[in-house]
């Protein structure tokens, strides 16, 4: 490894140019806390399958801000100082990057897009893609999120005929899937009526698959074909020929001859669209764009069918915020049932509690980086290729940025009546933050806005068991594990 652990890196021009303080590092990863590890495995036993974000942070409340943990021989530095994860966040892509098996995996998929590509590649992907989740585009896909909406609500009346308990994540994964694949492709899957569509199955399997082969410590698919692998190898190819004809197929409508330009409906149609205001030649070719419609596909799931999940956790579990929030949606939509455009952007309080979900139960609640050459973070020495893990759930749960930070107050993002409590909106990064900061935030806030609009317009929502704890869960997103919800149908509904 360039410089290795001891190694003083060289002046921080990144830092320095950016007119960072930009103090030599006095210290390396050797010199900092950390959790007591075993001589070849370091840490890697201590981190449970499902809650390794928890361990993180537990070790975070042990050993401060700033520590080292070992994954294997490597050190890795986990950072929760809310400025210096918004310098290593910015300080991509030229300094930090994405850890590198998720490029990896992602290129022998086929599929390096916005997410997993780095460096130039991802330069030009970004410009590119960017404009295409500017809020007109993303308002013109209301109407379809709108619909969605309303199956979703039949669904959830019929269950409250019933008097039936809802898995209400496995709902909203498949109302997440139906809003998605609509909007990045223009087919309504409607997976949330008909079950699992042969698609959404493929889909589902390659998302695990990627999940799996992304947090594996070896590669050990290049050398043995289990089963789950062939039927992951199998399902890419059935979901690559899909997309790629429907490339074909938009581009063939969007740049053909003499009837074109069709409006562009879909995300897929703007990134064929997409061109450069600098370079004018700049396109997406059809790998990119087969491999950035996936990506929407895998960004814009599970974070917010789990983030929705959530926020109805908070409402079963606090009656006190769900009566607030009913209030405003009763005033805000009067006689209407699921939201309008303008009635979403209306429900303040709805939104804050959106916020305060996403403070204390993000979906991401770390990221993997790495450095791409020796550098700083802080005072601390880090050398080319060292992991960074930023722990930004973390980072929104630290006293001085939110004041009184384990409890849920949605109130806190509220304008009006200067609060006591420290308030830092710019330390919940939720959605990441920098150049790479999440493109879907607007299109993900919609999405919750019109449904805690219609769930608060037609129903209460109550917990099935108030004694069955609910508990977090690392999947491809964090998940509320063992909620179920039960829904009454309000009188005035
Ligand atoms: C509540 C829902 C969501 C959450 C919590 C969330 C969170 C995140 C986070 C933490 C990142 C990493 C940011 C960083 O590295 O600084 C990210 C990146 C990304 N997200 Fe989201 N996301 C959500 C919804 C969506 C949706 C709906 C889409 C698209 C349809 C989307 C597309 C992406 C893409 C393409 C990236 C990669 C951006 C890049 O590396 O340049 N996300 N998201």
């Amino acid at each position: 490894m360039k410089g290795g652990m001891n190694a003083t890196p060289p002046a921080m021009e990144d830092a320095i140019g950016r007119g960072e303080a930009a103090a030599r590092p006095r210290r390396t990863l050797a010199d900092l806390p950390g959790p007591p590890g075993l001589p070849v495995l370091g840490n890697l036993l201590a981190l449970h399958p499902d809650r390794w974000h928890l361990e993180f942070e537990r070790w975070w409340r042990a050993h401060g801000d700033l520590f080292v943990v070992r994954m294997g021989r490597q050190p890795v530095l986990v950072v929760v100082d809310g400025e210096l994860v918004r310098d290593v966040l910015q300080r991509r892509p030229a300094v930090f990057r994405r850890v590198r098996a998720i490029e990896a995996v992602s290129r022998e998929a086929d599929m390096v897009g916005l997410f997993s590509a780095d460096g130039d590649a991802w330069r030009k992907q970004r410009q590119l893609i960017h404009p295409t989740f500017h809020p007109r585009h993303v308002e013109g896909f209301f109407p379809s999120i709108r619909d969605i909406t309303g199956r979703l609500r039949e669904l959830w009346a019929r269950a409250a005929d019933e008097r039936a308990a809802r898995d209400v994540l496995g709902d909203l994964m498949r109302y997440s899937v139906d809003v998605t694949s609509s909007v990045a492709f223009g087919r309504d899957l409607n997976t949330l009526e008909r079950g699992a569509d042969a698609l959404q199955e493929h889909l589902q399997r390659v998302f695990l698959g990627l999940n799996r082969r992304m947090l594996a410590p070896l590669p050990y698919w290049r050398y043995l074909g289990l089963p789950a692998d062939r039927a992951y190898d199998r399902a890419l190819v059935a979901v690559k020929r899909l997309i790629l004809d429907l490339v074909t197929a938009a581009r063939r409508e969007i740049e053909g001859g003499a009837d074109r330009p069709a409006r562009p409906r879909t995300l897929l149609e703007l990134m064929i669209a997409a061109r450069d205001g600098e370079d004018p030649r700049a396109r997406l070719s059809d790998a990119e764009v087969y491999a950035n419609v996936l990506t929407m596909l895998l960004a814009g799931e599970d974070t917010t069918a789990n983030t929705l999940a959530w926020i109805l956790y908070y409402l079963g579990s606090r009656p006190d915020v769900q009566a607030r929030a009913r209030e405003e949606v009763d005033r805000v939509l009067g006689g209407g049932l699921i939201p309008t455009l303008e009635q979403c952007k209306r429900l303040e309080y709805t939104a804050a509690v959106t916020q305060e979900t996403l403070r204390l139960r993000s979906a991401a609640p770390l990221l993997f980086l790495e450095a791409n050459h020796d550098t700083a973070v802080g005072d601390v020495a880090v050398p080319a290729g060292a992991g960074v893990v930023a722990l930004t759930r973390a980072t929104g749960r630290k006293p001085e940025y939110f004041g009184d930070p384990e409890s849920f107050r949605p109130e806190r993002w509220l304008g009006g009546a200067p609060s006591t409590l420290p308030h830092e909106p710019r330390m919940a990064l939720a959605f990441g933050g920098g150049p790479r900061v999440c493109p879907g935030r607007a299109m993900a806030l919609l999405e919750c806005a019109v449904t805690v609009g219609m769930v608060l317009r037609s129903f209460t929502v109550h917990l099935a068991d108030h004694t069955a704890p609910v508990q977090e869960r690392m999947a491809f997103a964090m998940q509320p594990e063992g909620l179920r919800i039960r829904f009454t149908k309000r009188a005035s509904a």
